[in-house]
């Protein structure tokens, strides 16, 4: 632990120079079944450690500040491994984009049986009563699984109050990062407990993209946490902010390939206490994977270990290389991340 109490970034672990970590790195780019984060289209880098493949794939608007964390995961995972697992079955949810009614079954379908469900809300362009009918519609069709929202803080405070008061009738076990800010979720929680709306809050942006990722925790601004491997650089600094912040957590997937959902796995696998879904089914999102075998759920787990870690195909890996001009932009957006991560973990 570092002064602030937050755990420092890969904590002494060797960081390889840039050239290490490129050799025989490949940028891929999956294609997603729906559009979910503005995207159809992943791209993530794939690097090959003495360890394993790593991932290295921070969204395409992030600057190097930000990626150095994600490059951090990537070190730890291809160079160094991850912590022993407590548990090897991992119960995950499946993942609804906003996507119209009449296709959320579809959606459904592709994840097959799942304990849970999280539904993506306040979509640009779409208004609360879209959210109802769509929650409305994976209540009908799932009836007993486990219902969350996520509405990536695009709710204003009024916004937000009235969505989870119509919101609260379907049952939802959670509602992650309704508003922005850390100030934000605790006014919200206020507003709530006052209009006796019973919906609890989980912070992830208010985590992962916080510099003080404990900031929200000791605010107590939030009931939960939703952990990302990549954005908190790491599986053991993942774990070191969770039991800093004293909140049960979630393991989220930051819409890796196959490779980087491996560290979430790791992640959620190593956790003293897991009693929620993850969220790490999101290979189901992508309509081909570069894994061998591509972590996808069965019968709602995923299993940590079960085949080691994941390995691309080679096929698949021709099929989805993305362009020189991509490969050049990845390259030299490790080195940028890898500046800033040489200073930070020094
Ligand atoms: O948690 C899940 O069910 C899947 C992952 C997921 O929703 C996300 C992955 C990557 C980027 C984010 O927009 C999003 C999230 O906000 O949690
Ligand atoms: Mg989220």
């Amino acid at each position: 632990m570092t002064e602030t109490g937050i755990p420092p970034l890969l904590d002494g672990l060797r960081i390889p120079e840039p050239d290490e970590l490129l050799d025989g790195a490949v940028v891929v780019a999956q294609p997603m079944h729906t559009r979910f984060r503005g995207t159809t289209v992943r791209e993530a880098m794939l690097l090959r450690g003495p360890a394993g493949w790593a991932e290295f794939s921070p969204f395409p608007d992030y600057g190097p500040a930000e990626s150095a964390r994600w490059l951090a995961a990537a070190v730890e995972a291809g160079w160094h491994g991850w912590p022993s697992p407590v548990r090897d079955r991992i119960p995950v949810n499946a993942t609804v984009p906003a996507v119209e009614v009449a296709d959320v079954g579809r959606v459904l379908d592709s994840f097959g049986e799942v304990p849970a469900v999280k539904v993506k809300v306040g979509e640009a362009g779409q208004d609360v009563g879209q959210d109802v009918a769509r929650v409305a519609e994976v209540r009908r069709l799932r009836p007993a699984a486990a219902l969350r929202i996520d509405a990536n803080q695009a709710w204003d405070h009024d916004t937000a109050v009235d969505a989870l008061r119509r919101l609260a009738g379907y049952g939802l076990e959670y509602a992650e990062q309704p508003v922005a800010g850390i100030d934000g979720l605790a006014r919200l929680r206020e507003a709530l407990a006052a209009a006796g709306t019973d919906v609890r809050i989980a912070a992830d942006e208010s985590v992962r993209r916080e510099t003080d990722p404990l900031a929200v925790a000791r605010a107590g601004a939030a009931d939960l946490v939703v952990v990302k491997v990549q954005p908190l650089g790491g599986v053991r600094r993942a774990l070191g902010i969770v039991e800093a912040a004293g909140l049960d957590a979630v393991v989220s997937s930051a819409l890796d390939t196959s490779v980087g959902i491996a560290a979430g796995v790791a992640l959620a696998a190593s956790l003293p206490r897991l009693p929620h879904a993850c969220g790490l089914g999101t290979v189901a999102l992508f309509t081909e994977d570069v894994a061998q075998r591509p972590l996808r759920p069965r019968a709602g787990h995923l299993t940590a270990g079960d085949d080691g870690r994941p390995v691309p195909d080679t096929g698949a890996l021709a099929r989805l290389r993305a362009g020189e001009d991509r490969q050049r932009w990845w390259r030299q957006r490790l080195r940028a991340a890898w500046a800033e991560l040489s200073v930070t973990a020094d």
